[in-house]
């Protein structure tokens, strides 16, 4: 059996007495789009975040396309790699986040630029070229010296993708992209997400979208008090959900609109 693309395994994160992922394990194939739906509070950002190191696990691992992030590659276990090193491995993970943190002061293109050439060494006009084409490709070409505050919300996070897939990551992950957003703009972010998803990244989703779940995603996993408590294809999760606190969870989301 082929190792998995990406494979989280046994993860767990308290803060003080609280569990926030209590031994959560998850693994996707190249390509794959995994939609993680839950309560508020469950811990589905909390999982985001020790994916990339941007809080490590107490415990558990995680690895992308074989590389153990957060880890030198043959050391102890216990060998946490200083912050700088877990950042080149972090660039292999992009990450949207719901409200967009874009840099206020820097224009769109300089949002994009900058940590390509620090972290990837690209030069300044490689770094532009490649933001150029990936601004096209996120409909905002044209856009390269506006500031953040002169777009919407939906330009923002179009942006947001744009910036993470300047550093070609092999991963993405989204935590809530569009819970922020003006609901007539919401669309406009998914058409992106489904356009990545077809042309085949790895996508791990957090969200609140079902028909983005529903519709474009391989696979759901649903997540209750720090645990995935059910995972499988949309249809039979969103469906035909077995665990009783998915069912519950779906019918409060049928119920509220
Ligand atoms: N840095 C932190 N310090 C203390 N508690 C935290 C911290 N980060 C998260 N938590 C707690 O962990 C729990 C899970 O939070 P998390 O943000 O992962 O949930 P979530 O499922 O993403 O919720 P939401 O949909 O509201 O974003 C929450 O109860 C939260 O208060």
């Amino acid at each position: 059996m082929p190792s998995p693309f990406v494979s989280a395994s046994n993860l767990r994160k308290t803060y003080g007495d609280f569990t926030a992922l209590d031994g959560v394990s998850l693994t996707m194939d190249r390509g794959e789009v995994v939609a993680v739906i839950g309560a508020s509070g469950s811990g589905k950002s909390t999982l985001l975040r020790c994916i990339n190191y941007l809080d490590p696990p107490d415990s558990g691992e995680v690895r992308v396309d074989g590389v153990r992030i957060g880890f030198g590659e043959g050391a102890r276990r216990d060998r946490v790699l200083p912050e700088r090193d877990i950042r080149r491995q972090r660039a292999e993970i992009g990450m949207v986040f719901q409200h967009f943190n874009l840099f206020p002061h820097f224009t769109v293109l300089q949002n994009l630029i900058e940590a390509p050439m620090a972290v990837r060494g690209l030069s300044r006009a490689e770094a532009t070229e490649r933001a150029r084409d990936l601004l096209n490709r996120v409909g905002l070409s044209g856009r390269e010296g506006a500031f953040p505050a002169e777009l919407s919300g939906g330009q923002q996070q179009r942006v947001a993708i744009a910036r993470a897939l300047c550093m070609k990551p092999r991963l993405m992950l989204f935590d809530e992209p569009t819970s922020a957003l003006d609901p007539e703009l919401v669309g406009e972010v998914i058409a992106v997400m489904r356009s990545l998803a077809e042309e085949g990244m790895t996508m791990l989703v957090v969200t609140h979208e079902m028909d983005f779940a529903a519709q474009t995603a391989s696979r759901v996993a649903f997540f209750d008090a720090g645990k995935i408590v059910e995972t499988g294809a949309p249809a039979q999760v969103l469906r035909n959900p077995q665990h009783p606190r998915t069912q519950a969870f779906l019918q409060r989301i049928l119920r509220s609109h």
